[in-house]
């Protein structure tokens, strides 16, 4: 299902975070958002999966703004793995993953486990990711990276026509990387994932978008998105990606010293 975030710009306290940004996103394929911190990545990923209203511009899934949805109606087709989740204390990974479910059920936000065929998506969600062997150990006793494994097996769980994953390799070994991004795009859902690993994002990606100061400052393909100017303008590193004989598109940076860094007009 297509996204499309067309003009979205949201103000906070006053300061406008967010100026007039355009997205898409085909049906299928994975898009990153990349860009230094504070550029206004999350708050995007907020618009999109419906905790942020924008001020203006609208957000648009497979053609229906999601803001005219009802908060069932968006979950049931948006599932997002965030940075700040809180799982309540005890609950065991099958626990967890299975509250992906919940949107599916009769009484959507219970706890209580539904009965309405949501047990065979909780399994191959846990399967795909690897997880079926964590089933009963409690949440909270898991390494960063098997969490991190957990929340994309609940995501999958809830079925969704869009993912959206606010740095989902946070935590991950560099093998690890690029198995979840892979794993991903075998799943063949449309994606918005915020990456800061610019190689992973090169290489991972269909196209990415290049978020500065709440603008966009480049989206494409990788070879064109990340262009030196743009490394340097808006990363303050002077690089370059580049397609090797390989056939693997790389990305290689070295930090600017901060006199000249400071000197990028933004
Ligand atoms: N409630 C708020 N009031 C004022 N400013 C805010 C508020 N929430 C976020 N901001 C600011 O908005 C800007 C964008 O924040 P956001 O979290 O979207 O950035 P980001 O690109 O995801 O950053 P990072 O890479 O550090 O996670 C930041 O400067 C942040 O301080």
């Amino acid at each position: 299902m297509k996204l499309l975030v067309d003009e979205v710009a949201v103000t906070l306290d006053s300061t406008p975070v967010l100026r007039g940004v355009s997205v898409e996103v085909e049906p299928g394929a994975i898009v990153g958002l990349v860009g230094p911190n504070g550029s206004g990545k999350s708050t995007l990923l907020r618009a999109v999966y419906r905790s942020l209203r924008p001020g203006q511009g609208a957000v648009r899934l497979g053609g229906t703004d999601v803001w005219a949805m009802s908060a069932r109606e968006s979950a049931l087709r948006t599932a997002a793995v965030l940075q700040d989740n809180t799982i309540p204390a005890g609950m065991t990974v099958a626990e967890v993953v299975e509250l992906g479910r919940t949107p599916h059920s009769r009484a959507p936000y219970s706890r209580v486990p539904h009965k309405d065929g949501g047990r065979e998506p909780v399994e191959e969600a846990m399967r795909r990711t690897g997880t079926l062997a964590l089933a009963g150990r409690p949440f909270g006793a898991l390494s960063g990276g098997e969490r991190q494994r957990v929340l994309l097996a609940k995501a999958l769980a809830q079925s969704p026509l869009l993912l959206v994953l606010d740095e989902p390799t946070n935590h991950l070994d560099i093998r690890a990387r690029f198995e979840l991004l892979e794993l991903v795009r075998e799943l063949g859902v449309t994606t918005l994932a915020v990456l800061h690993d610019l190689d992973l994002a090169v290489r991972s990606c269909d196209s990415l978008v290049v978020l500065h100061e709440g603008r966009v400052a480049a989206a494409g393909h990788p070879l064109e998105a990340l262009t030196p100017g743009v490394l340097s303008g808006v990363f303050g590193v002077v690089g370059e990606v580049a397609a090797h004989p390989d056939g693997i598109v790389r990305v290689t940076y070295a930090a600017r010293p901060l006199a000249a860094t400071a000197l990028v007009p933004s």
